[in-house]
């Protein structure tokens, strides 16, 4: 890792340090997160974001470790609680950590919940592969786990598919934190769902955070989320992290030129007679054979030519701020 995050990580949940994990196709290596690093403090919410296709799913797939089978992992520290879980084996970590101190909420999807259980049962599941209670006691911690997300208690009794896509997706959020969970990872959170809905889920998950405590990462394609939610955010482009900040410098003084193309991309409502939305010229570059140097280099409005010999490294430019750019992320 290019920095150590000491300064700014302060009792990080998770600290991921160079994680690199590609895929095995035919054409050869994709590197899809290639020496990711970012933190989440105790209690914080940090964001992950960046276009489809730059890492963030791979990324969360080795940390909950469900990686597909062409995924390798070829290094990095993943530190939970400062332990690291890259060497714990799966066995341990499916017992000790998964669901139990660490949880995903998944996309909205059909398939997140499985369409022939009801509600109840797959949380009754849950609770009871990882916990020495009786069934009574984790009803009724399933009937208050429904409560906190705004769905009904008879609603336990019903199938995935009698639900609205809203409804599942709080009963997904219930089951990610029935085991009090210390962290919390979002993936997509609210893709698919209709703009109130995913307000609604959006604020949901914030308040739940607030008052529970858990720590939260949010991954997700759309930065304006992230604005009311995450105290850092990081952003991935093709692979690698770009920069990552304090969400108000990220927002107001972004300093990587594909941060600030992306933050100008957001559409504002209040500003929408002035304001011209811009959109990043170009596309993605292919994982399988990227750009030397910069990635961002053959879209990058800055580029100089040393942007297109040597790899940026991510540097820390002033407190709660790194960026990975030859141009910008000069030290303050
Ligand atoms: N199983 C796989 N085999 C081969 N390539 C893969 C596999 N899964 C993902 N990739 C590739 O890895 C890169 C990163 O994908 P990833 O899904 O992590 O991105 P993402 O930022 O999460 O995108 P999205 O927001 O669309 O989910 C992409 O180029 C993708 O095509």
């Amino acid at each position: 890792m290019s920095e150590t995050f000491e300064e700014d990580a302060i009792n990080p949940v998770l600290l991921i340090d160079s994680l690199k994990v590609y895929f095995r196709t035919k054409g050869g290596y994709v590197k899809a997160a290639d020496e990711v690093s970012t933190f989440v403090n105790e209690g914080g919410v940090t964001g992950l974001a960046g276009e489809s296709g730059s890492g963030k799913s791979t990324v969360v797939s080795q940390v909950f470790r469900i990686l597909p089978k062409n995924g390798e992992y070829l290094g990095g520290k993943v530190l939970f609680k400062n332990k690291d879980l890259m060497k714990m084996n799966l066995k341990e970590f499916s017992k000790e950590v998964r669901w139990k101190r660490m949880s995903l909420i998944p996309q909205a999807s059909m398939d997140a919940l499985d369409p022939v259980y009801r509600i109840k049962d797959q949380m009754l599941e849950t609770i009871l592969e990882h916990e020495d209670v009786s069934k009574a006691e984790a009803m009724e911690r399933i009937y208050k786990s429904l409560e906190s997300v705004g769905v009904p208690q008879e609603k336990a009794e019903m199938f995935p598919h009698e639900l609205s896509g809203g409804q599942r997706q709080r009963v997904i959020i219930a089951m990610a934190l029935l085991l009090n969970p210390d962290l919390v990872i979002a993936d997509e959170p609210t893709t698919a769902l209709d703009v109130i809905t995913q307000a609604q889920i959006v604020s949901l998950l914030k308040g739940l955070q607030q008052s529970r405590g858990f720590s939260m990462m949010m991954v997700t394609h759309d930065l304006s989320l992230l604005a009311g939610v995450s105290d850092m955010v990081t952003i991935m482009y093709a692979g690698k992290v770009v920069e990552l900040g304090g969400v108000d410098k990220i927002y107001s003084s972004p300093l990587h030129p594909y941060t600030q193309l992306l933050i100008k991309s957001i559409p504002d409502v209040r500003k929408w007679r002035e304001r011209k939305l811009v959109s990043i010229p170009g596309y993605p570059p292919d994982l399988i054979d990227p750009p030397r140097g910069c990635r961002f280099h053959p879209r990058c409005p800055l580029a100089m030519p040393i942007c297109k010999e040597k790899e940026p490294e991510l540097l820390r430019v002033e407190p709660r701020h790194y960026v990975a750019c030859h141009v910008t992320g000069v030290r303050r």
